[in-house]
């Protein structure tokens, strides 16, 4: 039977350094795992075990884009994250073997409707559309772990037109890298083409368009996101 219509293609991110291009099928992210960030938004943290919302893979921009300010929204925020990207298959693995698994790192960026998420929030109902925003998900080009090394405490910053407003070490996140791979493996087959951003430190605030957004992680190429004009309706 022939398919109705072609499917999209799987968005791709460049590798640093080569020509390979690593196909994007999931996208995880880590909410609150960096306790000042929870703090802002006036959450505790469970130190626990992580939670995750996800994005769809068709939420990504390349770094470099404009993407239109979206619709539905008032307050459209930054958050600056360390991505993760998964080059193996991993079933209930523990934290010492995640490093196995990784095949690379990025600056990615979760834009969030904050005022969406936080009326989903009140009304106990899913981020959905806080969250999985077309086109939220800008994400720079990976870095593979054997260039990268561990994460370490490396500094992990954000400036919006220059002026910083997001600065933290990844150190600082509560549930780090091995043990976020770890626990989602008990929950999902995770496999090459899955992507983890692995939440966001403090400092998140709106943008507008017109508004150039830089995102570093020391050794990682930067993540960049101008915010384009509204679209026009229908
Ligand atoms: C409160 C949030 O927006 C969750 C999140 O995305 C993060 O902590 O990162």
């Amino acid at each position: 039977m022939p398919d109705l219509f072609d499917p999209p293609a799987l968005p791709r991110l460049a590798v640093t350094g080569s020509g390979d291009v690593f196909p994007v099928v999931r996208i995880f992210c880590v909410g609150r795992n960096y306790a000042a960030h929870a703090a802002e938004m006036g959450n505790e943290v469970d130190r626990e075990a992580p939670f995750y919302f996800t994005k769809s893979p068709f939420a990504l921009a390349p770094s470099g884009s404009t993407v239109p300010y979206p619709p539905q929204t008032d307050d459209y925020h930054h958050e600056m994250e360390l991505a993760v990207a998964i080059g193996a298959p991993a079933f209930r693995i523990g934290p010492a073997q995640a490093e196995r698994v990784i095949f690379g790192y990025g600056c990615g960026l979760d834009m969030t409707r904050r005022d969406l998420q936080a009326r989903a929030k009140d009304k106990r109902r899913p981020w959905d559309l806080g969250k999985d925003v077309e086109g939220s998900a800008i994400l720079a080009p990976l870095t593979r772990a054997a260039d990268f090394g561990l994460p370490g405490d490396r500094r992990i910053h954000l400036s919006v037109n220059g002026a910083v407003r997001q600065d933290a070490r990844l150190s600082d996140m509560i549930h780090d890298v091995p043990a976020i791979v770890a626990d989602l493996s008990r929950f999902y087959h995770l496999a090459p083409g899955d992507l983890i951003l692995t939440g966001t430190p403090a400092g998140v605030g709106p943008v507008i368009p017109g508004d150039v957004l830089t995102g570093r992680i020391e050794g990682l190429t930067d993540v960049r996101l101008v915010i384009g004009a509204p679209e026009a309706q229908g």
